[in-house]
Order: structure tokens, then C-alpha cells, then sequence
């Protein structure tokens, strides 16, 4: 049995006072991450130079003591990987040029990913290292962009909309669409692969826009290229768990949940912690689901909130997480503040 409080909750034991970490946690509202960015550069340069990246994705582990480190990247790595041009501009989020045609789909290199994706995995080396000697009961977790999500910033090449684009060829041109999702499979597969390889103990798969999908398309282009990832993560690495989060999903987290094999699934802000309870099986771990502007508030907000969610998963298998990442303007004071609540829950 693993000391490490997360891969016991993954392995379908209860733990209380429940593990907790934060999506976002390694950001912008930390002023050591803002001195380290600053010292990289950019974000892209953070995110590739292993020495500074490894020390972001540290940071929030010594100051707060979260139960888990996510590896400080992005899921629009891999199709930067692929060869799509990428770039974070100031204030504004990703830009990339969009895939719109034959020409687009054919330059991407899945091929060349793995080559281009090494210095993440240098990165994922350097953390697990230094968690076994200074944290030994914290879990490295690992990620990607689910399919879906990773190709509505392909196709429309900005964030920011409701990716009607990508939603249109979804529909006007199923085949095309399918075999940039093919592409983009492959290449996420052996990127997830590639972490596990590295260290990392847990994979998490971030498909925060599955909620613009209709019930048929969230079954064709979330649920079913999500279980064919995970069935082959199992066949080479049946000792990794993997955490799935397909944000806003709604009532279709229960499909979700059934069908794609995975050990946890994340609640995004809205999800009803009581109806998950009750429509999710206590076989499969909940993470979740604080509204991150109720850790932005502070004081009674938070209190109240958190201690909403903790009643609601009393008794199954549990990690204490947000609804959606740390919001920029965020008191450290606050986080510190929820991980005492937590501890003593
Ligand atoms: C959709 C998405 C992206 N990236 C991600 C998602 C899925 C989760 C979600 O819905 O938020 C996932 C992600 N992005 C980042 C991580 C690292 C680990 C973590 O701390 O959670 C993870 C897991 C770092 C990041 N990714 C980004 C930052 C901010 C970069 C900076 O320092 O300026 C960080 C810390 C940039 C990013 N990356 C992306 C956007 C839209 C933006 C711009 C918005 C913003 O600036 O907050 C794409």
C-alpha cells in the first residue's frame, strides 16, 4: 500500500481528512512564480527550460503543503510539439494558426512530438527526484489537454469564444475532423506515456470545454477517444492512475464516469457535490470542486463553501480540489487558510 494519501484515494480508499491540491496552483497569484517566470522570460521559455519549470511546479508544494505537484506545462504543448506555431501573448491567452485545411492537417508532425516534448520530460525527472527526498508523501501528477479541448484551440486558433469552428466541422465534416483527432491521439498518447516514463505517478486529462458538445458529440469526441486513451495507457502502464475532467459535462459525467475507465473524475464550479454523490459510484474517486472565486473571497465565503463540499463526500473516495484553476488576484493567505480547514476536517 503507498504511503501517498492521493494514490490511496486513486486506488479506491477513503482517506479523511481528505488529500488536497489545486488546479493552477503553480501561477500567477504566487509572487515566487511571478519571479521565476520573469526570470524566464515568457511562459513558453518557462515551460521548456527544466530547471525553472521543475522549481515552479515545487513552489506551491513548500509554501501550501498540497498533497499533490502538477507539472507546470500546458496542454497546447503537444500540438506545439506537433509543429503548430504557438505563442502566449501578454494578457491576451494562446494564439495559434488555426487548422482549417488538408495543408494544415498534413503538417503536423506526430512523428517529431516526442523530440520537441523532452524538455517537459526532463522536468517531470527533476520533480519526482525531488519530491522522494524532500516530499515523500506527495504525488507528481502528470497531464494533457483532452482531445476535444486541444483541438477547439487548433481549429480556431484563440480562446476566448464558444469555438463555434470547431463545433461546425465537428458536424459539416465528421472525416476531417476525425483525422485531426487521430493525429492529435497519437501524439497525446505517447506524450502521456513519455510523463509516465519520467515519474509520473498520476495522469489527468483536462478536456475543459466538453460541455459546448450535444449528448451525441460528447459520446463520439469525449467519452470514446478518452477510453481508447486510457485502455492504452492500462495496456503499458496498468499501475498509473488516471483522474478525467470533462468540465461542465453536466448529468453526462455519469457516462462519462462509466465508460472511459478512468479512477477519478474532477467536478467542474457547477456540479452539485450531493448529485454527484449520489449518480457517481463510491468505486470511483471524486476531486473537486471549490468555486475559485470562493478561495478568492476568503473568509466566511470559503469556510462555508468548502465545508459544503466536505459534507457532501464524507465517507468516499476523495480529493479536495477547485471547480477550475487558482484565480490570478488570489491571496497565498487564503490557500493557506483552506489547507488548515482541510487538515482538521
Ligand atoms: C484550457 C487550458 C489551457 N491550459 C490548461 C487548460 C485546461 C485547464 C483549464 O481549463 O484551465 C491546463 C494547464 N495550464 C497550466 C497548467 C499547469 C499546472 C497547474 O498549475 O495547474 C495546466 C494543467 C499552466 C498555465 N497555462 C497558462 C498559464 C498562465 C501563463 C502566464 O504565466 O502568463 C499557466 C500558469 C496559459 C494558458 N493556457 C491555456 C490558456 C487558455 C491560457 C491563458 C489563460 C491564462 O493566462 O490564465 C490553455
Amino acid at each position: 500500500m503507498s504511503a501517498k494519501p492521493i494514490l490511496k484515494v486513486l486506488s479506491g480508499e477513503g482517506v479523511w481528512p481528505p488529500p488536497a491540491w489545486l488546479m493552477r496552483q503553480a501561477g500567477r497569484h504566487l509572487p515566487e512564480y511571478r519571479a521565476t517566470r520573469a526570470q524566464a522570460g515568457n511562459f513558453m521559455s518557462l515551460c521548456l527550460n527544466p530547471e525553472l519549470a521543475a522549481e515552479v511546479t515545487l513552489q506551491p508544494v513548500r509554501r501550501y503543503g498540497v498533497d499533490a505537484a502538477i507539472l507546470f506545462s500546458d496542454i497546447l504543448i503537444v500540438p506545439w510539439a506537433m509543429g503548430q506555431g504557438l505563442t502566449f501573448a501578454e494578457g491576451e491567452g494562446p494564439r495559434l494558426p488555426p487548422i482549417r485545411d488538408r495543408a494544415g492537417l498534413e503538417a503536423l508532425d506526430v512523428a517529431g512530438a516526442a523530440a520537441k516534448a523532452a524538455p517537459i520530460m526532463e522536468t517531470v525527472r527533476r520533480v519526482r527526484a525531488a519530491l522522494e527526498a524532500e516530499h515523500p508523501t506527495t504525488t507528481l501528477i502528470g497531464f494533457s489537454g483532452g482531445l476535444w479541448t486541444v483541438a477547439c484551440y487548433m481549429i480556431e486558433g484563440k480562446g476566448g469564444g464558444e469555438f463555434k469552428q470547431a463545433r461546425r466541422l465537428l458536424h459539416q465534416d465528421p472525416a476531417f475532423f476525425g483525422e485531426i483527432l487521430a493525429k492529435l491521439e497519437a501524439a497525446t498518447l505517447a506524450y502521456l506515456l513519455a510523463q509516465a516514463e519520467a515519474g509520473a505517478e498520476v495522469l489527468m486529462i483536462f478536456d475543459s470545454w466538453a460541455g459546448q458538445l450535444p449528448p451525441s458529440a460528447f459520446r463520439k469526441w469525449v467519452i470514446e477517444p478518452t477510453a481508447r486513451l486510457r485502455a492504452a495507457l492500462k495496456a503499458a502502464r496498468p499501475d498509473i492512475p488516471v483522474i478525467g475532467f470533462p468540465r461542465l459535462a453536466g448529468p453526462m459525467l455519469v457516462e462519462y464516469a462509466a465508460s472511459t475507465g478512468v479512477q477519478a473524475v474532477a467536478m467542474d464550479t457547477a456540479m452539485d457535490p450531493v448529485w454527484a454523490a449520489a449518480h457517481i459510484p463510491a468505486s470511483l474517486a471524486l476531486q473537486g470542486n471549490l468555486d475559485p472565486e470562493a478561495l478568492l473571497a476568503g473568509g466566511e465565503a470559503l469556510q462555508r463553501e468548502a465545508q459544503g463540499i466536505l459534507a457532501a463526500m464524507k465517507g468516499r473516495p476523495f480529493i479536495f480540489n477547485l471547480g477550475h484553476g487558482v484565480e490570478q488576484p488570489t491571496p497565498p493567505e487564503h490557500v493557506s487558510a483552506l489547507m488548515r480547514l482541510l487538515r482538521t476536517a
